[in-house]
């Protein structure tokens, strides 16, 4: 082939990748005019004459797809392993490519048999990938052997990628042995000191560390803090078999402190594959570019949904099915593509309804939430403590008629069972609620969950709980909540500089008070919640553009 073809084709596949957007960003980063884009005319001369710019295009049009590379066992019954793993990361929306370190036949009874892949094959297969496609992430599962790991270990020197996630692998959920004994220390010496996430649970734990005996919660905390020690920067002790607990709770240590990471445990046979799924979907979200922490909560959270969606379904005769990763495929999973996770600028004026103000202003529920879109309420709660369920139900649909072609989230206060009855977009809970990390597996991933807190203390249980925002308050005295501590201003910036999580403020708030409180100026202050301030005045608009009008002006300044 000459050299003006090779450079032909290349320059046509990549021009065809680029979108107008990538090629007018790079116009301005290359500092090339249009007129030479168009004085230089067809692909091909454009590459051959600066063909750096046109591979740099071509990666970052490339760039767009995040990445998982697992490095795992096959599993024939497609419940755990490279199957699992790419099934998460698919409902991740991440591209997962695989190496395959064993072949296993395994079903619902156990493990029939494992075929190793020689370490030089697995190695070829490394190089294939990692010479070739932008991976992210890797993520590890069955590494049956110690030279598999150094294999694994100089193809990631060779090749860096943005984070490697370990989940240790080494005995079956149904207790066949998936690794040699002699692996341990490799994984101790070469692999955790590289990972940024290792995802034992309490056996692969205990194995870690010598076959100490782990059963309770405090025992958890010191084996992540050992393992910690190992050298991987988080670690997620899974305590799934922990005895005698009707929670699901794991411990994460990011070598700073330890959170207990709390969720109800799903009854059901389907567990087949868990450890590899929350592993892959963590690895999923890391490639996404969530922060360690949020990304092991999402995967908790798909995790929980999974189970649930899976609990009835009969795949083998074995004592341990698998579950369903792409769950409501057809219905649901296309639909979340388009709906945008929670955006905290909706926090900005959050109305709260209030059925005692509306009858006393004779109104409905629908009135009066249509009135607060019209003046520019971004979000709408409703707090019903008196209603019926079956009225209450009834009111949240007709509600969410409104909100949704406007695009204004609508949340059930206190009511998880409401919510999920009309598909509502959320939920806010208080501290005597049910618990924020129970609304969230309930919920699952995509609803938005609030929580009210007082203190830093709530706001970071808020935080491990899985929450989307928490709501702070009473920053003034109200009549509205009976019996409802104020914290003030002082107490509104203590919890924000706490919270890892956006604010809202609430309590007493209104057109004469907003803007000293936006002015605290903490930056995860995103808005303010009221009800008097919106719902117990004659018209309920034009106070709602009234105090609109006053919180982007703050915005603004
Ligand atoms: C945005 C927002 N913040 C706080 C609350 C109060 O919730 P809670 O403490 O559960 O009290 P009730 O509203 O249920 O009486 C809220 N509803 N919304
Ligand atoms: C529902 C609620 N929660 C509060 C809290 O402090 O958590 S204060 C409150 C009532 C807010 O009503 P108004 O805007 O009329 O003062
Ligand atoms: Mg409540």
């Amino acid at each position: 082939m000459s050299s003006d073809c090779m450079q032909v084709i290349p320059t046509t596949m990549y021009m065809r990748a680029i979108s107008l957007f990538t090629l007018s960003r790079f116009m301005q980063s290359w500092r090339l005019s249009m007129a030479e884009v168009v004085l230089r005319g067809s692909p091909h001369v454009l590459y051959r004459r600066r063909p750096a710019l046109v591979r740099a295009m071509a990666a970052e049009a490339r760039r767009k797809v995040s990445h998982v590379l697992t490095v795992a066992g096959s599993d024939s019954g497609a419940g755990a392993g490279i199957q699992a793993d790419i099934k998460a990361c698919a409902a991740a929306g991440v591209y997962c490519s695989s190496v395959v370190t064993a072949v296993t036949a395994q079903n619902t009874v156990g493990v029939q048999g494992v075929h190793p892949v020689p370490e030089d094959f697995v190695a070829e297969q490394l190089r294939s990938v990692l010479s070739d496609m932008e991976v992210d992430v890797v993520k590890t599962g069955m590494l049956h052997s110690g030279s598999v790991i150094e294999v694994l270990c100089s193809s990631l020197k060779e090749f860096p990628v943005r984070a490697l996630v370990v989940d240790p692998v080494m005995v079956s959920t149904s207790g066949d042995m998936l690794s040699a004994p002699s692996t341990l220390a490799v994984y101790c010496n070469k692999l955790l000191p590289l990972a940024d996430i290792v995802t034992p649970n309490l056996k692969e734990a205990s194995a870690l560390l010598g076959g100490c005996s782990l059963k309770s919660v405090a025992d958890m905390y010191s084996a992540a803090k050992l393992i910690h020690s190992l050298g991987p920067r988080n670690v997620l002790v899974k305590g799934g078999d922990l005895p005698d607990s009707s929670d699901a709770v794991d411990v994460f240590y990011d070598g700073e402190k330890c959170h207990e990471l709390r969720g109800s445990r799903v009854v059901t046979r389907n567990t087949h594959g868990t450890g590899c799924t929350l592993a892959s979907y963590i690895a999923a979200e890391l490639a996404k570019g969530s922060p360690v922490m949020q990304a092991v909560q999402r995967a908790k959270s798909y995790v929980a949904s999974a189970l649930c969606y899976s609990k009835d379904l009969v795949i083998g005769n074995g004592p341990q099915g698998p579950f369903d990763h792409l769950m409501k495929l057809k219905n649901h999973v296309s639909g979340l593509a388009q709906k945008p996770l929670f955006n905290p600028d909706d926090l900005l004026l959050y109305a709260v309804t209030d059925s005692g103000m509306n009858k006393k202003w004779g109104r409905s529920i629908t009135d009066a939430v249509k009135a607060a879109i019209e003046g520019g309420a971004t979000i709408i709660q409703l707090r019903e403590k008196e209603a019926d369920t079956q009225d209450f139900v009834e009111a949240a649909r007709s509600c969410l008629a409104i909100c949704r072609p406007c695009n204004v989230p609508l949340l059930i206060n206190d009511r998880v069972d409401v919510a999920l009855a009309c598909d509502a977009d959320g939920v806010h809970v208080g501290q005597s609620d049910m618990p924020a990390h129970l609304v969230r597996s309930l919920l699952g991933p995509r609803k938005i969950v609030g929580v009210s807190c007082k203190n830093p203390a709530q706001a970071e249980q808020a935080w491990a709980d899985g929450a989307n925002y928490i709501g702070c308050g009473g920053v003034f005295p109200t009549s509205t909540k009976a019996n409802n501590p104020t914290v003030g201003l002082d107490g509104l910036r203590t919890v924000c500089m706490a919270s890892k999580l956006p604010v809202v403020a609430i309590g007493g708030i209104s057109v004469g008070n907003a803007r000293s409180v936006l002015e605290i100026s903490v930056p995860n202050l995103k808005g303010v919640a009221v009800v008097s301030a919106l719902f117990d005045q004659e018209c309920i608009a034009t106070e709602t553009r009234r105090l609109r009008s006053i919180l982007s002006d703050v915005l603004r300044t």
